[in-house]
């Protein structure tokens, strides 16, 4: 067989909720290499659906960590299998689905460091961890856990301001002190607590990774100001916990060499860096390369907002993570649950079904629709709490009912408007080099794209995020260890395309009414929830 050409290279790997997925990029930032475990379809024998076990009382939600450790050994031997050179590998890094936590029991450690290259890893880790069943980010059985812990901090507002967040169920120092309390004996046989992200570097590292601080921030136990943990909160949760988590470390920090386990069975070069792994949000901001003043809209079945930020206003919505690529900065993320499946019905309802009437509507309209505005929260929305349909007139009269068209432009120009307006809650101002990088399905919409770049007054372009985690995770391998700036190392990555430019005139149409909505939000608040306390 004709010898390959060397291609060095780095690995980005992502152990997300329904796989573990692997790519590999070159020095000219080319994906040459992919491949991909779904657990539910290669290991049937784990029974998992969606990758999770959704257990009986409908809360807590699971997924077996020998699982996530037989994916990497199938991965790696299809890898050897298909002549992969692995000598080329100049360093490696990863993201892990946030929030979720392994349990290395006692004596794992000295399993990691010796490690037979002749044995699948799963073969050999079988033991060696005190919880087989780790929860994760789905799970919402703690909320007494959450109580606690906000009651411990002063309040929901003083721990957001501290760790970027209110206490959430799914965030991980809640879910170690349901575990501390309901399976004391388990706690006390764990001598290493990894989120996913950490554990996935310490199969790589053959010892035990270091929490990163991006993903370190969705614990709610990460002083994000200082990176370093709270006493207050680690005491809240569980006791003798800081010898459990080991020190925080900056995301970009090369956390060691490549295990000899890797060296010898499948030829990884001995220098081959391990660079801290860290949340799937944090590696896909990575991976879009977004900058100073950016946006990333996922407009999918939840809308989810990426922002950069260089001094967060945490918040009681939202959460504020330390920046995976600028240790200075910082990024959030704003999740907005009546997203496609709200334009699906709108379509269905005022467009006959079709997407072409969808969009005739929008070039039909106005920007700012008249001064008609409109809320529509089929399912309990997150940010902020409203359910229901809420119409006004432009006097501000509520009505219940628009004519099909001005249904429609209220809709996205109401789902746009609360995405800015939610955003620089959190700190995020549009500058003048902003760009919005729009993804997900509603992003092959041109009409929406312009709604879009008209409501923030930025130009829109799109990319396919499809492999952003594992793409930004495969940059921060060849970033870390440099002194130049992240941006630096990916400018020769494919740029997104411009979708749309915003119209002229939008910026006073929206200046004016972005403050209108917000404050209907908060009538349409007071009205569901009562009076503020
Ligand atoms: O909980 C989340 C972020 O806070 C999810 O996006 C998980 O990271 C998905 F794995």
């Amino acid at each position: 067989m004709a010898e390959r050409a060397a291609r060095p290279c780095c690995l980005g790997w992502d152990f997300s909720t329904q796989q573990v997925k692997v790519v590999a990029v070159d020095a000219e930032l080319n994906v040459f290499y992919e491949d991909s475990v779904n657990f539910d379809r290669d290991l049937p024998e784990f029974g998992t659906q969606g990758g999770v076990h959704i257990h009986k009382d409908g809360l807590t939600v699971t997924s077996p960590v020998l699982m996530w450790v037989q994916a990497l050994d199938i991965i790696l031997e299809r890898m050897k299998a298909s002549g992969f050179d692995f000598s080329q590998v100049l360093a490696l890094s990863g993201a892990g689905q946030q929030h979720g936590s392994v349990y290395w029991k006692a004596g794992a450690s000295r399993v990691l460091t010796s490690l037979s290259p002749d044995l699948l890893l799963h073969k050999q880790l079988q033991a060696c961890f005190s919880i087989r069943d780790s929860p994760v980010w789905m799970d919402s059985s703690t909320t007494a856990q959450c109580r606690r812990l906000e009651a411990a901090m002063g309040g929901a507002q003083a721990l957001s301001g501290l760790t970027g967040s209110r206490a959430y169920e799914r965030f991980t120092g809640n879910q170690i002190a349901k575990i501390y309390q309901q399976n004391p004996e388990a706690y006390s046989q764990t001598e290493r607590i990894s989120l996913v992200s950490s554990f996935a570097a310490s199969l790589f590292l053959g010892s035990y990774a270091p929490i990163d601080y991006s993903d370190g921030s969705g614990m709610n136990l990460l002083q994000i100001q200082d990176k370093v943990w709270s006493q207050v909160c680690l005491g809240a949760c569980a006791p003798h916990l800081e010898e459990k988590l080991g020190a925080p470390v900056p995301s970009c920090s090369v956390v060691g060499a490549i295990s000899s386990y890797y060296i010898q069975r499948y030829g990884f070069p001995p220098g081959c860096k391990v660079v801290a792994f860290t949340g799937d949000n944090p590696a896909s901001l990575a991976g879009m390369r977004l900058e100073e003043g950016d946006i990333a809209v996922s407009l999918g079945t939840s809308d989810t907002l990426f922002l950069w930020l260089q001094e967060p206003m945490p918040a009681l919505e939202g959460h504020v993570f330390c920046n995976p690529v600028d240790v200075q900065h910082y990024m959030a993320l704003l999740c907005f649950k009546n997203g496609s499946l709200m334009r699906e019905k709108i379509r269905d309802e005022s467009a006959s079904c079709s997407w072409s009437d969808f969009s005739e509507a929008l070039r039909s309209t106005e920007m700012g629709n008249g001064g008609n505005l409109g809320f529509y929260f089929d399912v309990m929305e997150i940010t902020p709490e409203i359910i229901g349909r809420h119409r006004f007139s432009a006097e501000n009269r509520q009505v219940s009912a628009f004519p099909r068209a001005v249904e429609i432009r209220a809709l996205i120009e109401g789902q746009f408007m609360a995405k800015r307006i939610h955003a620089e809650g959190l700190g995020y101002r549009v500058m003048p080099k902003t760009k919005i990088l729009a993804t997900g399905g509603a992003s092959r919409n041109r009409d929406i794209l312009q709604v879009l770049a008209d409501v923030f007054g930025a130009p829109v372009h799109v990319t396919d995020t499809a492999n952003s985690a594992c793409v930004g995770s495969a940059y921060r391998a060849f970033h870390a260890g440099t002194d130049v700036p992240f941006s630096e190392v990916v400018k020769l990555a494919p740029n997104p395309r411009l979708a749309a430019t915003p119209t002229p005139g939008a910026a006073q149409v929206y200046e004016a009414l972005l403050p209108q909505y917000a404050k209907l939000e908060q009538r349409i608040l007071s009205q569901t929830q009562g009076p503020p306390e």
